[in-house]
């Protein structure tokens, strides 16, 4: 028998989570059955979505939902092998029992030399949201002028530098002059920290006078509402994200509506990146490609332990990752 650890929503969470909120537990996996898989979490995901989705998806007691690296340990299933490495949507455990249903294993194009922890951000989820975002909702052409904020994050970095491989001007707001500093460093044409500019009108249009034809909004809130003025004639915005709400214990009022516009996907071009999971394959393929000749450049925030896990999340949510942030267990 293996035992399992896992994370639990010991209580839904109020404002930013607090370690409080988890409990660490053990689980007692049963033996395989036929057709079976044990698998162990290598690298786990803390990502933005799973603050507003707890509310959503999940009754206090149940597992933190979430994604991960895993590597097949035991096979009663012909159609995976022991040591094999698959990206998983099993939550914040260190040891899981599949059916192999709902597993994707790594390209067989993948690298040795390449960190598989990028399964979870550049060449997974995020990359695809940077992706399909830019191609399918902003549709940027090159001599376009690009915006994006949470810039040096996990999509925001990989949204950057694909504007650049497409032939646009691009400016990226972080919170830290760190950040900042990366963001030049990978190719953004712009970038300024939103916390200490005097004034975000001034500063966004300082980085371009002419505005924005595409805005890929990550945040919401009041950025937001004061990009929106700067955007040019016919620019487009693709609300993908709005994580300066999701730890707003009392939502916004007034001009913020991002939040249902993600959700819902409204006509001003909110979007959730599985409605592409039907070309999974073509963005995963185009992304390691520019990765591997190196036109994309990745960073990762590992936090080591999964005992940490609590700590990675709310670290995140607090903006203290630059690039993806995972959890090395
Ligand atoms: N629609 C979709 O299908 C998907 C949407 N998303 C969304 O994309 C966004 C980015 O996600 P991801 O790249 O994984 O996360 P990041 O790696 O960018 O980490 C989150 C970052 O958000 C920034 N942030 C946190 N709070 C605030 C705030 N109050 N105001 C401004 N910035 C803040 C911080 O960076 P900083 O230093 O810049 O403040 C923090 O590092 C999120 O909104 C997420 O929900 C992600 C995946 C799929
Ligand atoms: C209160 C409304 C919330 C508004 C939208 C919030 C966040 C947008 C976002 O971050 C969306 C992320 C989508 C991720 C998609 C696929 C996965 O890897 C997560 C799957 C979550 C699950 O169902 O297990």
């Amino acid at each position: 028998m293996v035992t399992a650890k896992v994370w639990v929503l010991k209580k839904h969470f109020e404002g930013f989570p607090k370690t409080s909120d988890f409990d660490l537990k053990k689980i007692e996996l049963p033996n395989l059955k036929d057709g079976e898989l044990l698998l162990e979490s290598v690298f786990l995901s803390v990502d933005p979505y799973m603050r507003p989705y707890s509310r959503m998806d999940m009754k206090e007691g149940d597992i933190m939902i979430g994604t991960q690296v895993a590597r097949i340990v035991e096979s009663k299933n012909p159609a995976f092998t022991v040591g094999a490495f698959v990206v998983a949507r099993s939550g914040w455990r260190t040891h899981f029992i599949s059916d192999g249903k709902d597993l994707q294993l790594l390209p067989s194009s993948w690298p040795e030399s390449l960190p598989k922890s990028l399964a979870l951000g550049t060449v997974g989820m995020p990359g695809l949201t940077a992706y399909f975002g830019l191609l399918e909702v902003c549709k940027m052409k090159p001599g376009e002028t690009v915006l994006v904020n949470a810039a040096a994050g996990a999509v925001g970095s990989v949204v950057g530098q694909l504007a650049k491989i497409g032939g646009c001007k691009v400016v990226g707001c972080a919170g830290s002059d760190d950040k900042v500093a990366y963001l030049k460093k990978i190719g953004f044409d712009e970038a300024f920290n939103y916390k200490t500019v005097t004034s975000l009108d001034e500063a966004l249009r300082k980085a371009s006078p002419d505005g924005y034809d595409c805005f890929f909004d990550n945040v919401g809130g009041e950025f937001a509402s004061i990009a929106i003025n700067q955007m040019k004639k016919y620019g487009r915005i693709a609300v993908c994200g709005a994580i300066s709400q999701y730890n707003d214990s009392v939502p916004q009022k007034g001009p913020y509506v991002q939040v249902p516009m993600i959700f819902k996907e409204l006509r001003m071009e909110g979007f959730i990146v599985t409605r592409w999971n039907n070309r999974r394959e073509e963005g995963l393929k185009a992304l390691l490609k520019w990765v591997l000749e190196g036109k994309v450049k990745c960073h990762e925030q590992v936090t080591e332990g999964f005992e940490n896990m609590p700590m990675a999340f709310i670290g995140m949510l607090k903006g203290e990752n630059l690039g993806k942030a995972i959890v090395k267990v």
